[in-house]
């Protein structure tokens, strides 16, 4: 049996919209996987409820079959679904590494983001690989048509979950068509600072490339309370707040020593809006690993 940890991710980071993703310390889903004739899924853990097991419709179910590697597979869920956090992706990413192993697959990082990004597709309608790069890769990635880069950025971040379901499928829909030379020009400086600023591993520089004005007010109009969240957070210590991956997660990045600061006041702004939320504190992290 192989067994592999894969993290949670946000992906977008505000100006990176289907670019950029971070690998997060925690959560994690566990993906198990033993040689079968055939694929059956089992699913445990955080909103195993809502997560099909039939492996047409599980992006872990999808990347078996595009690998070609049946298996029994057992997913432990840390990261609860439709949350903005990579939940789907995490599950992909983990049966990947799993089962080219498993299989002894001779696979790059490259080639099982590829085959992880097939599982997304299943359940988003669209192959957008910025979850799962991440999500094996570590770090912080920037995904193209033309290729993945990865820098080991070193980050406070805190994510906070507000009990709100909104689907990527969802999401993806309110995305506006067009952006005008305005925007574009405001989004190429604020992804150029973000990038940068994960190369020097500086929350400022990295907290002001979250800036963009296009997809993520659209997507903010799915969130009640996120206005008042980013004040909150912004007024205990964020250098920057932003939609994490679809939403309805929000991300936001501060000093070391100001995340319990900044997950409180999420927490508070969100619950005064009326909606239930939780936090944690993490970092960027690792990508999938054997466990
Ligand atoms: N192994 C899996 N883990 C989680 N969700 C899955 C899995 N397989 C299929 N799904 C389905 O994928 C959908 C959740 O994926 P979605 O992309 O909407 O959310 P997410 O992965 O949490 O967020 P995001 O991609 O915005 O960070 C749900 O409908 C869920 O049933
Ligand atoms: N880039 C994707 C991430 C969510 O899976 C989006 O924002 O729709």
């Amino acid at each position: 049996m192989i067994s592999v940890r894969a993290p949670a991710t946000s992906a977008n980071l505000g100006s990176g919209f289907d670019v950029f993703g971070v690998a997060l310390d925690r959560p994690g889903d566990v993906v198990r996987v033993e040689k079968a004739d055939e694929t059956t899924i089992e699913v445990t853990g955080m909103g195993s409820e809502y997560i099909p097991e039939e492996p047409a419709k599980n992006t872990a179910g999808v990347v078996a079959n595009a690998l070609d590697a049946p298996a029994h597979i057992h997913i432990d869920k840390g990261i609860r679904p439709s949350s903005g956090l990579g939940s789907s992706a995490a599950s992909a990413a983990g049966a990947a590494v799993a089962l080219a192993e498993l299989y002894d697959r001779d696979l790059s990082g490259e080639d099982l983001v590829r085959v992880a990004a097939e599982g997304e597709a299943a359940v988003s309608g669209e192959a957008h690989a910025d979850n799962v790069a991440p999500a094996i890769l570590g770090g912080f990635t920037v995904v193209r048509d033309d290729g993945i880069t990865q820098v080991d950025a070193s980050l406070p971040l805190v994510a906070c979950l507000p009990e709100t379901v909104v689907s990527t499928r969802d999401a993806r829909g309110v995305v506006p068509d067009s952006a005008s030379m305005d925007h574009v020009v405001e989004t190429v400086g604020s992804a150029a600072t973000l990038a940068v600023g994960m190369e020097r591993d500086d929350p400022v520089l990295v907290g002001r490339g979250f800036r963009e004005s296009v997809v993520t007010p659209a997507r903010a109009e799915l969130i009640d309370g996120y206005a008042a969240a980013c004040e909150a957070a912004e007024g205990a210590g964020a250098t920057g707040v932003t939609v994490s991956g679809a939403g309805p997660g929000v991300v936001a990045t501060c000093y070391p020593g100001r995340r319990r600061d900044v997950a409180s006041a999420l927490v508070d702004a969100f619950e005064d809006a009326g909606v239930e939320a939780r936090a944690f504190c993490t970092e960027v992290g690792d990508g999938a690993e054997f466990v």
